[in-house]
Protein backbone atom coordinates (compact mmCIF):
# COMPACT_ATOMS: atom_id res chain seq x y z
CA UNK A 1 0.00 0.00 0.00
CA UNK A 2 0.96 3.67 -1.19
CA UNK A 3 1.35 6.18 1.63
CA UNK A 4 -1.36 8.74 1.04
CA UNK A 5 0.30 11.37 4.00
CA UNK A 6 4.09 11.98 4.75
CA UNK A 7 4.70 13.89 7.45
CA UNK A 8 8.08 14.84 8.38
CA UNK A 9 9.82 16.55 10.75
CA UNK A 10 7.19 18.68 11.54
CA UNK A 11 8.07 21.94 13.73
CA UNK A 12 5.64 24.43 15.30
CA UNK A 13 5.37 26.36 18.01
CA UNK A 14 3.57 29.38 19.37
CA UNK A 15 4.86 32.25 21.01
CA UNK A 16 2.34 34.62 23.39
CA UNK A 17 3.52 37.21 26.24
CA UNK A 18 3.33 35.66 29.46
CA UNK A 19 2.79 38.23 32.53
CA UNK A 20 5.63 40.52 33.56
CA UNK A 21 6.39 40.60 29.75
CA UNK A 22 8.09 37.04 29.88
CA UNK A 23 7.73 35.02 26.65
CA UNK A 24 5.77 31.75 26.95
CA UNK A 25 6.44 29.23 24.32
CA UNK A 26 4.61 26.14 23.27
CA UNK A 27 6.10 23.73 21.14
CA UNK A 28 2.69 21.87 19.49
CA UNK A 29 5.01 19.70 17.04
CA UNK A 30 8.41 19.43 17.81
CA UNK A 31 10.00 17.36 15.26
CA UNK A 32 6.92 15.08 14.09
CA UNK A 33 6.85 12.14 11.53
CA UNK A 34 4.39 9.84 10.83
CA UNK A 35 2.98 8.35 7.41
CA UNK A 36 -0.54 7.32 6.75
CA UNK A 37 -1.45 4.66 3.99
CA UNK A 38 -4.50 4.34 1.27
CA UNK A 39 -7.35 2.43 3.86
CA UNK A 40 -5.49 2.60 6.77
CA UNK A 41 -6.40 4.53 10.28
CA UNK A 42 -4.13 5.73 12.39
CA UNK A 43 -4.61 7.01 16.03
CA UNK A 44 -3.20 9.88 17.00
CA UNK A 45 -2.89 9.83 20.91
CA UNK A 46 -2.42 12.11 23.73
CA UNK A 47 -3.61 13.84 26.77
CA UNK A 48 -5.14 17.81 26.28
CA UNK A 49 -2.62 20.19 25.09
CA UNK A 50 -0.20 17.57 24.29
CA UNK A 51 -0.68 19.77 20.34
CA UNK A 52 -2.90 16.79 18.41
CA UNK A 53 -5.17 19.10 17.31
CA UNK A 54 -2.35 21.96 15.99
CA UNK A 55 -0.94 18.78 14.24
CA UNK A 56 -4.65 18.58 12.27
CA UNK A 57 -4.79 22.30 11.37
CA UNK A 58 -0.85 22.00 10.18
CA UNK A 59 -1.84 19.22 8.17
CA UNK A 60 -5.13 20.90 6.49
CA UNK A 61 -2.64 24.38 5.92
CA UNK A 62 -4.88 25.76 8.23
CA UNK A 63 -1.41 26.79 9.98
CA UNK A 64 1.83 27.12 8.69
CA UNK A 65 4.29 24.85 9.96
CA UNK A 66 8.15 27.00 11.09
CA UNK A 67 9.60 23.81 9.13
CA UNK A 68 9.17 20.53 8.06
CA UNK A 69 7.25 19.17 5.17
CA UNK A 70 3.62 17.14 4.63
CA UNK A 71 3.09 15.42 1.71
CA UNK A 72 -0.32 14.47 0.58
CA UNK A 73 -1.02 12.07 -2.61
CA UNK A 74 2.54 12.69 -3.75
CA UNK A 75 1.56 16.77 -3.55
CA UNK A 76 3.75 18.74 -1.16
CA UNK A 77 1.58 21.14 0.79
CA UNK A 78 2.74 24.78 0.94
CA UNK A 79 0.76 27.56 1.08
CA UNK A 80 0.56 27.56 -2.62
CA UNK A 81 -3.23 27.81 -3.18
CA UNK A 82 -3.01 24.62 -6.23
CA UNK A 83 -1.93 22.51 -3.08
CA UNK A 84 -3.64 24.04 -0.79
CA UNK A 85 -6.72 23.15 -3.02
CA UNK A 86 -5.59 19.43 -3.09
CA UNK A 87 -5.05 19.34 0.71
CA UNK A 88 -8.97 20.85 1.61
CA UNK A 89 -10.38 18.78 -1.40
CA UNK A 90 -8.87 15.58 -0.49
CA UNK A 91 -8.93 15.66 3.06
CA UNK A 92 -12.13 16.45 5.39
CA UNK A 93 -12.16 16.92 9.02
CA UNK A 94 -14.80 15.63 11.75
CA UNK A 95 -15.25 18.09 15.02
CA UNK A 96 -15.31 17.04 18.98
CA UNK A 97 -18.58 18.76 19.14
CA UNK A 98 -21.58 18.04 16.75
CA UNK A 99 -23.34 21.16 18.35
CA UNK A 100 -20.77 23.56 17.21
CA UNK A 101 -19.53 22.16 14.06
CA UNK A 102 -23.10 22.68 12.10
CA UNK A 103 -24.74 25.66 11.30
CA UNK A 104 -28.15 25.25 13.44
CA UNK A 105 -29.70 27.57 10.80
CA UNK A 106 -29.24 25.45 7.62
CA UNK A 107 -30.41 22.06 6.62
CA UNK A 108 -29.46 18.61 6.96
CA UNK A 109 -29.28 18.60 3.14
CA UNK A 110 -27.79 22.01 2.73
CA UNK A 111 -25.19 21.34 5.38
CA UNK A 112 -24.44 18.21 3.56
CA UNK A 113 -24.30 19.83 0.12
CA UNK A 114 -21.90 22.50 0.71
CA UNK A 115 -18.53 21.20 0.71
CA UNK A 116 -19.65 20.32 -2.87
CA UNK A 117 -20.69 23.86 -3.97
CA UNK A 118 -17.43 25.19 -2.07
CA UNK A 119 -15.52 22.92 -4.22
CA UNK A 120 -18.14 23.79 -7.28
CA UNK A 121 -18.68 19.18 -7.70
CA UNK A 122 -21.14 18.38 -10.11
CA UNK A 123 -24.75 20.91 -11.04
CA UNK A 124 -27.66 21.41 -8.28
CA UNK A 125 -29.80 18.15 -9.37
CA UNK A 126 -26.03 15.80 -8.75
CA UNK A 127 -25.24 18.03 -5.43
CA UNK A 128 -28.44 16.90 -3.69
CA UNK A 129 -28.17 13.39 -5.39
CA UNK A 130 -24.70 12.77 -3.75
CA UNK A 131 -25.88 14.19 -0.77
CA UNK A 132 -28.85 12.52 -0.30
CA UNK A 133 -26.07 8.84 -0.53
CA UNK A 134 -23.73 10.55 1.84
CA UNK A 135 -26.67 10.29 4.08
CA UNK A 136 -27.66 6.99 3.26
CA UNK A 137 -23.80 6.00 4.09
CA UNK A 138 -24.13 7.37 7.17
CA UNK A 139 -27.55 5.43 7.95
CA UNK A 140 -29.35 8.57 8.29
CA UNK A 141 -32.73 6.92 7.56
CA UNK A 142 -35.21 7.94 6.11
CA UNK A 143 -32.48 9.84 4.07
CA UNK A 144 -35.67 12.18 2.15
CA UNK A 145 -37.21 13.07 5.71
CA UNK A 146 -33.47 13.71 7.55
CA UNK A 147 -33.01 15.83 4.67
CA UNK A 148 -35.40 18.34 5.44
CA UNK A 149 -34.51 18.76 9.41
CA UNK A 150 -32.80 21.02 11.25
CA UNK A 151 -29.89 20.17 13.49
CA UNK A 152 -32.40 20.85 16.76
CA UNK A 153 -34.28 17.78 15.33
CA UNK A 154 -31.56 16.12 15.91
CA UNK A 155 -29.72 13.90 18.55
CA UNK A 156 -25.95 14.18 19.56
CA UNK A 157 -25.48 10.87 18.01
CA UNK A 158 -27.71 11.76 14.88
CA UNK A 159 -25.76 15.39 14.43
CA UNK A 160 -22.31 13.67 14.48
CA UNK A 161 -23.18 11.12 11.48
CA UNK A 162 -24.37 14.57 9.50
CA UNK A 163 -20.93 15.72 10.24
CA UNK A 164 -19.70 12.52 8.41
CA UNK A 165 -21.60 12.73 5.49
CA UNK A 166 -20.49 16.38 5.12
CA UNK A 167 -16.90 14.85 5.46
CA UNK A 168 -17.09 12.34 3.17
CA UNK A 169 -19.74 14.01 0.16
CA UNK A 170 -16.85 15.02 -1.67
CA UNK A 171 -15.01 11.86 -1.57
CA UNK A 172 -11.87 12.28 0.32
CA UNK A 173 -9.35 9.87 0.86
CA UNK A 174 -8.36 10.88 4.02
CA UNK A 175 -10.76 12.08 7.14
CA UNK A 176 -9.61 13.72 10.09
CA UNK A 177 -11.49 13.12 12.90
CA UNK A 178 -10.83 14.83 15.55
CA UNK A 179 -11.98 13.52 19.11
CA UNK A 180 -14.99 12.68 17.25
CA UNK A 181 -16.75 10.53 19.98
CA UNK A 182 -15.43 12.43 22.89
CA UNK A 183 -18.58 14.68 23.26
CA UNK A 184 -21.37 11.96 22.60
CA UNK A 185 -23.03 9.48 25.39
CA UNK A 186 -21.39 6.43 26.24
CA UNK A 187 -24.57 4.78 24.65
CA UNK A 188 -24.58 6.04 20.92
CA UNK A 189 -20.10 6.28 20.70
CA UNK A 190 -19.94 2.49 19.70
CA UNK A 191 -22.21 3.20 16.85
CA UNK A 192 -20.20 6.03 15.38
CA UNK A 193 -17.01 4.00 15.85
CA UNK A 194 -18.64 0.94 13.61
CA UNK A 195 -19.55 3.57 10.78
CA UNK A 196 -15.67 5.09 10.72
CA UNK A 197 -14.40 1.42 10.68
CA UNK A 198 -17.02 0.54 7.83
CA UNK A 199 -16.38 3.81 6.12
CA UNK A 200 -12.70 3.02 6.21
CA UNK A 201 -13.77 -0.80 4.86
CA UNK A 202 -15.82 -0.06 2.24
CA UNK A 203 -14.47 2.74 0.51
CA UNK A 204 -11.09 2.54 2.21
CA UNK A 205 -11.26 6.03 3.31
CA UNK A 206 -7.70 6.78 5.47
CA UNK A 207 -8.44 8.17 8.64
CA UNK A 208 -6.28 9.98 11.22
CA UNK A 209 -8.21 9.30 14.64
CA UNK A 210 -7.36 12.16 16.83
CA UNK A 211 -8.30 10.83 20.74
CA UNK A 212 -6.98 10.87 24.52
CA UNK A 213 -8.91 7.35 25.22
CA UNK A 214 -6.88 4.58 24.51
CA UNK A 215 -10.10 2.04 24.44
CA UNK A 216 -11.57 3.76 21.44
CA UNK A 217 -8.28 4.06 19.69
CA UNK A 218 -7.76 0.19 20.51
CA UNK A 219 -11.11 -0.19 18.55
CA UNK A 220 -10.83 1.57 15.69
CA UNK A 221 -6.82 1.96 14.64
CA UNK A 222 -4.47 -0.48 13.17
CA UNK A 223 -1.28 2.05 14.13
CA UNK A 224 -0.80 4.51 16.85
CA UNK A 225 1.22 7.41 17.42
CA UNK A 226 1.80 8.40 21.06
CA UNK A 227 2.04 12.43 21.50
CA UNK A 228 3.56 13.95 24.46
CA UNK A 229 4.58 17.67 24.51
CA UNK A 230 4.40 18.37 20.85
CA UNK A 231 6.61 14.58 19.92
CA UNK A 232 5.77 11.17 18.82
CA UNK A 233 7.12 9.18 22.26
CA UNK A 234 6.11 5.70 20.79
CA UNK A 235 4.56 4.15 17.50
CA UNK A 236 3.69 0.81 15.94
CA UNK A 237 0.43 -1.79 15.72
CA UNK A 238 -1.87 -0.90 17.54
CA UNK A 239 -2.52 -4.27 19.06
CA UNK A 240 1.09 -4.76 20.40
CA UNK A 241 1.27 -1.37 21.73
CA UNK A 242 -1.36 -1.46 23.65
CA UNK A 243 -0.52 -4.89 25.10
CA UNK A 244 2.80 -4.06 26.26
CA UNK A 245 3.74 -0.55 26.03
CA UNK A 246 7.63 0.59 26.35
CA UNK A 247 7.06 3.79 27.04
CA UNK A 248 6.26 5.03 30.67
CA UNK A 249 3.43 7.88 29.24
CA UNK A 250 1.52 5.21 27.23
CA UNK A 251 1.47 3.06 30.20
CA UNK A 252 0.13 6.14 32.04
CA UNK A 253 -2.48 6.95 29.51
CA UNK A 254 -3.67 3.22 29.45
CA UNK A 255 -4.20 2.96 32.98
CA UNK A 256 -6.57 6.11 32.84
CA UNK A 257 -8.96 4.30 30.76
CA UNK A 258 -12.17 4.03 33.25
CA UNK A 259 -13.04 1.06 31.83
CA UNK A 260 -10.36 -0.73 29.84
CA UNK A 261 -10.38 -3.29 26.58
CA UNK A 262 -10.83 -6.87 28.12
CA UNK A 263 -7.98 -8.14 25.91
CA UNK A 264 -5.67 -5.75 28.50
CA UNK A 265 -7.02 -7.04 31.56
CA UNK A 266 -4.13 -9.21 32.72
CA UNK A 267 -1.71 -6.30 32.44
CA UNK A 268 0.10 -6.61 35.75
CA UNK A 269 1.93 -3.15 35.61
CA UNK A 270 0.05 -0.16 36.58
CA UNK A 271 2.28 3.29 36.95
CA UNK A 272 1.77 6.27 38.64
CA UNK A 273 2.26 9.43 36.82
CA UNK A 274 2.91 12.85 38.45
CA UNK A 275 0.30 15.84 38.02
CA UNK A 276 0.75 17.28 34.39
CA UNK A 277 3.87 19.80 35.13
CA UNK A 278 5.37 22.29 32.32
CA UNK A 279 7.20 19.95 30.36
CA UNK A 280 11.08 19.79 30.48
CA UNK A 281 12.56 21.65 27.61
CA UNK A 282 15.60 19.61 27.14
CA UNK A 283 16.36 16.04 27.58
CA UNK A 284 13.32 13.54 27.69
CA UNK A 285 10.11 16.10 27.99
CA UNK A 286 8.37 13.57 30.32
CA UNK A 287 11.10 12.96 32.43
CA UNK A 288 9.65 15.09 35.23
CA UNK A 289 6.53 13.01 35.63
CA UNK A 290 8.07 9.59 34.75
CA UNK A 291 8.63 7.38 37.63
CA UNK A 292 10.99 5.55 36.01
CA UNK A 293 13.39 8.41 35.63
CA UNK A 294 16.82 7.98 35.25
CA UNK A 295 20.53 10.02 34.99
CA UNK A 296 20.13 9.65 31.19
CA UNK A 297 17.16 11.36 30.89
CA UNK A 298 18.66 14.50 31.01
CA UNK A 299 19.39 13.66 27.48
CA UNK A 300 16.74 13.72 24.83
CA UNK A 301 16.24 10.04 23.80
CA UNK A 302 15.23 9.57 19.91
CA UNK A 303 12.62 7.21 18.56
CA UNK A 304 14.18 4.21 17.94
CA UNK A 305 13.39 1.09 16.33
CA UNK A 306 12.46 -1.72 19.13
CA UNK A 307 11.03 -4.06 16.62
CA UNK A 308 10.76 -4.04 12.76
CA UNK A 309 7.30 -1.98 13.12
CA UNK A 310 7.36 -0.58 16.75
CA UNK A 311 9.24 2.65 17.63
CA UNK A 312 10.01 4.30 21.25
CA UNK A 313 11.84 7.25 22.39
CA UNK A 314 12.94 6.28 26.03
CA UNK A 315 15.92 5.26 27.29
CA UNK A 316 14.47 3.05 30.15
CA UNK A 317 12.06 0.99 28.44
CA UNK A 318 9.18 -0.32 30.69
CA UNK A 319 7.90 -4.05 29.03
N1 LIG B 1 -3.21 29.62 17.90
C1 LIG B 1 -2.61 29.36 19.07
N2 LIG B 1 -1.87 30.30 19.71
C2 LIG B 1 -1.24 30.04 20.87
N3 LIG B 1 -1.27 28.84 21.50
C3 LIG B 1 -2.00 27.87 20.94
C4 LIG B 1 -2.71 28.06 19.68
N4 LIG B 1 -3.33 26.88 19.34
C5 LIG B 1 -3.03 26.01 20.34
N5 LIG B 1 -2.25 26.58 21.27
C6 LIG B 1 -1.70 25.93 22.48
O1 LIG B 1 -0.99 24.78 22.06
C7 LIG B 1 -1.17 23.69 22.98
C8 LIG B 1 -1.67 22.47 22.22
O2 LIG B 1 -3.01 22.73 21.77
P1 LIG B 1 -3.81 21.67 20.91
O3 LIG B 1 -5.24 22.15 20.80
O4 LIG B 1 -3.09 21.37 19.66
O5 LIG B 1 -3.76 20.38 21.86
P2 LIG B 1 -4.67 19.10 21.91
O6 LIG B 1 -3.76 17.95 22.21
O7 LIG B 1 -5.49 19.00 20.67
O8 LIG B 1 -5.59 19.40 23.16
P3 LIG B 1 -7.17 19.23 23.35
O9 LIG B 1 -7.42 17.75 23.38
O10 LIG B 1 -7.43 19.91 24.65
O11 LIG B 1 -7.81 19.93 22.17
C9 LIG B 1 -2.13 24.20 24.04
O12 LIG B 1 -1.37 24.60 25.15
C10 LIG B 1 -2.81 25.38 23.39
O13 LIG B 1 -3.18 26.35 24.35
Amino acid sequence: MNDLLIVKDLKKKFTKKGSRGTKEITQVADGISFEIKQGETLVLAGESGSGKTSIARLILGVLEPDSGEIIFDGVKITNDQNSLKKIRLGCQMIHQDPYASINPRMTVLDTVKEPLEIHQKGNKDERTSYALQALGQVKLEPVEEIARKYPHMLSGGQRQRVAIARAIVTNPKLVIADEPVSMLDVSVRIGILELIKELQQKHGISFLYITHDLSTAGYIGHRIAILYSGQIVETGPIRDVLATPFHPYTQALLDSISNPDPDNLHREKEIRIKEQTKSAQQGCRFRERCPYAIEKCMQEPKLENVSKERQVACFVKIN
